[in-house]
């Protein structure tokens, strides 16, 4: 996958936070494959003194650092999250989330198009976290972001994708743009979907995070986005509503 002119060889973007210990993150990290990790600027204060030790622990992984505007909810918060965090990493790449409603931390789109626009404009590469609207999806794009990130579920809830019909419209109408789904996924089926439904890639932090065994967890997430990936080359067959013989009697056994 593509992301801003980098190529990526893992399709699983990882959260870093919510993990046991810091040994724990960095083996659910190596095992996940993943070669971008999130990072919260307000959590994690870069390189000062009181973030060095998780600053010194993301270099060692040698990963690529996706810092992002969490907790944030007006434009002007995640503005100017987004600039400090490219001061303190380093990077252009924001991955940028306005949240609209305390309950569902579902993304503010008017905000988040607001803060889109201005920060394309300043030269930063942003990873909007949207909903799977279309039209929010054309505003994005207008305002010069080359991702898209919608969402499965609300954060944090596990609960795998919600509306599958409208992540699979918005694949159809946005060929050409690396979509990820981000957020709210539970189990690695979970991803496995997402990515048979033909997304990029997967960004997840929960499901990792808060298992018994993370980094078996991260281990069964990267299988299962390589199998799912797979699958969508495969080119699955279209569901049907009626039973279809699968020995028939009569005929050839072969298709051709
Ligand atoms: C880590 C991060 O960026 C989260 O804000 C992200 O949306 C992941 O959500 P889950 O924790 O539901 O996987």
């Amino acid at each position: 996958m593509k992301a801003y002119d980098v190529e990526l060889g893992s399709r699983l973007l990882l959260g870093t936070a919510q993990y046991p210990s810091p040994a724990i993150l960095a083996d659910a990290v190596r095992a996940s494959g993943a070669e971008v990790v999130t990072v919260s600027l307000r959590r994690e204060s870069g390189r000062d003194r009181a973030g060095q030790g998780f600053w010194d622990l993301i270099r060692d992984l040698g990963v690529r650092v996706l810092p992002n505007t969490a907790g944030c909810h007006t434009a002007k918060e995640a503005v100017a999250t987004a600039q400090m965090a490219r001061e303190v990493f380093g990077t252009a790449w924001i991955k940028l989330e306005v949240i609209g409603d305390h309950d569902t931390l579902q993304p503010d789109v008017f905000g988040l198009v607001e803060a889109a626009g201005i920060l394309c404009r300043e030269g930063f590469e942003v990873f909007p976290y949207t909903t799977e609207d279309l039209g929010v999806a054309d505003r994005l794009l207008e305002a010069g972001c080359r991702v898209l990130m919608p969402w499965g579920a609300p954060i944090g809830s596990g609960r795998g994708l919600s509306n599958p019909y409208g992540l699979r419209t918005m694949r159809a109408r946005f060929p050409d743009v690396p979509l990820v789904v981000d957020a709210g996924i539970g189990l690695p089926s979970h991803a496995a979907q997402a990515m048979e439904l033909g997304y990029d890639a997967v960004l997840l932090n929960t499901a990792v995070a808060k298992a018994g065994d993370p980094a078996a967890m991260a281990r069964a997430f990267r299988q299962a986005i390589e199998a799912g990936r797979a699958a969508w080359l495969a080119d699955p067959m279209d569901a049907r509503d009626m039973a279809a013989p699968s020995t028939p009697v009569l005929g050839m056994a072969f298709r051709e």
